[in-house]
């Protein structure tokens, strides 16, 4: 679930840029990237790490421009290698940099198209890949500097062309900034804009957190299929730029992926979970009608507002028993499973006196692989908890994603092939309780109504975009599980890193 930025001002906006991708950061921790426009040439620096990690004072120096792009990373195609970090570059037509989070699911298809195009892909990105698709339809109009309806057209034709997930910002050399979100808005962009003496500046972003923070004031969503363009004059156009539109944002967004503060789609991420802990405190009280749960205690970070919500459904104390170390980031989305597993302990710490001689429910949003749930159950145990409950504001994960988060496998998920029952046993709580399908979309739609549906496929197995099937998923298995990674580690240190304009 990468974050990406998109600014076109009127004063440098490295910073700006910076400042957005740190709160961005939860969206990927792999690797960061900048690139600005300055006169006629693009800055770019990328590297794998986190945003603090990425940029030194020298590089910012070097960030010259009022108009530039970011990106923060977390891996769903291709490899970690430090050659597929964002932005991506290609020198013709004019000079294009893009920067994608989501993923596409027609990747060999386009490789090959490209292939006719005689457009080369350097690396097994899809993002890459959809840059050059983005080149080859800009090199179409032929002219000297496309014109808005010109950027338009390109745009109309990458989404008749791409399929799978995608919300993209571009910067075109001479022309100006384009932004665009696929037909089903699987994944968010938000529009903002901020006032200067000199006129609007414009900023795209994954979430509204990073206006709020640069100082822009949201706009709007873009809306699925939809383009925003923002010329080099600093003058915005719009268009809707795909056939059939179909707005089916993803759910897990609001369950894990998009910090609380960020609202989406009209819905606030905060106040969704909130709900979602309403509707799971209900099943609770209605389905364990006889408990003798003493304590609530969230399993920190994402799942604390629902584990209050339930609290306060049940009546019962809240209680802060584990500690994060805020030094730790989020362990869903680190590569590997090793990395994972020793990362919960690093990350989350019991404080006893919160567990001895009490019955505790444990509040997670998700369970996915079932890393957390099993140590922090057993730490929980051994703080000297009576019994262990355990709770997920999120039903049984059994299917892939192959729209931007990086689940390419069922077998690794804990609840593939298990009942409720048979997970309890594995992670060994003594009651196991998952909120059901419709009511966590009906908490998620309160806000917003009009969309009837979301992207649900790791619950439900059932993919929007209609073109996944069995020989798909067994190929995103063969490439991407952990065994597949890890099998590939050696062939990604030794990748050559070749990224254009690259300044270590
Ligand atoms: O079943 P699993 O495979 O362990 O995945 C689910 C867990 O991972 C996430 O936490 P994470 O540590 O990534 O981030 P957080 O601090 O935002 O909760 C999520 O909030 C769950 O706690
Ligand atoms: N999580 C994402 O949005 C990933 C973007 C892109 N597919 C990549 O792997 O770089
Ligand atoms: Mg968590």
């Amino acid at each position: 679930m990468c974050g990406i930025v998109g600014i076109v001002g009127h004063s440098p906006v490295n910073q700006l840029i910076y400042d957005a991708l740190t709160v961005l950061q939860h969206r990927g921790q792999d690797a960061a990237g900048i690139c600005t426009l300055d006169g006629e040439a693009f800055r770019l620096r990328k590297a794998n790490g986190l945003v603090k990690d990425v940029f030194e004072t020298k590089h910012m120096h070097r960030l010259q421009g009022s108009t530039g792009i970011g990106h923060v990373r977390y891996p769903t195609a291709g490899s970690s290698s430090s050659s597929e970090a964002q932005p991506f570059y290609v020198n013709s037509p004019f000079g294009i940099t893009l920067a994608h989070n989501g993923n596409l699911t027609n990747y060999d298809e386009l490789v090959a198209l490209m292939a006719v195009m005689r457009r080369h892909i350097n690396t097994g990105s899809d993002s890459e890949l959809m840059l050059n698709v983005l080149a080859h339809e800009l090199q179409q109009s032929g002219g000297q500097r496309p014109s808005a309806d010109e950027v338009f057209h390109a745009v109309t034709q990458l989404n008749r062309q791409v399929r799978g997930a995608y919300a993209a910002v571009a910067l075109i050399i001479g022309v100006g900034m384009v932004a665009f979100r696929d037909p089903f808005g699987i994944r968010p962009l938000v529009l903002g804009k901020k006032k200067t003496e000199q006129g609007y500046e414009y900023m795209v972003a994954s979430e509204s957190v990073a206006l709020d923070a640069s100082g822009f004031a949201t706009m709007r969503d873009v809306m699925p299929g939809e383009a925003i363009f923002v010329d080099n004059d600093g003058q915005l156009f719009t268009r809707q730029c795909a056939d059939q539109v179909h707005h089916v944002p993803c759910i897990f967004e609001y369950v894990y992926f998009s910090r609380p503060d960020s609202t989406l789609d009209q819905i606030s991420v905060y106040g969704s979970r909130v709900n979602m802990g309403t509707k799971l405190g209900a099943k609770i009280a209605r389905e364990w009608r006889d408990h003798d749960i003493d304590v609530v205690i969230p399993i920190p970070e994402t799942s604390c507002d629902i584990a209050l919500q339930i609290a306060t459904e049940l009546n019962l104390p809240y209680r802060q028993g584990f500690v994060k170390n805020r030094y730790i980031g989020r362990t869903f989305i680190m590569p590997g499973q090793v990395q994972r597993k020793k990362s919960v302990r690093r990350k989350l710490n019991a404080i006893d006196q919160e567990f001895k001689g009490k019955n505790v429910l444990l509040v997670d949003d998700s369970i996915v692989r079932g890393t957390t749930s099993e140590q922090i159950i057993e730490m929980a145990r051994e703080a000297g908890a009576k019994k262990v409950y355990f709770a997920s504001a999120a039903p049984e994960i059994r299917f892939p994603n192959v729209y931007g988060i990086d689940m390419p496998t069922s077998e690794e998920l804990i609840a593939y092939g298990r009942d409720v029952d048979e997970i309890c046993d594995k992670i060994r709580a003594d009651g196991l309780i998952f909120q059901d399908i419709e009511d966590l979309e009906a908490a998620v739609r309160e806000a917003n109504p009009s969309i009837e549906h979301f992207e649900t496929s790791v619950f439900t197995g059932s993919y929007v975009t209609g073109d996944i099937d069995q020989t798909y998923l067994d190929r995103l298995n063969a490439s991407r599980s952990d065994d597949a990674k890890a099998a590939k580690s050696g062939e990604q240190s030794t990748n050559l890193e070749i990224h254009n304009l690259c300044h270590p």
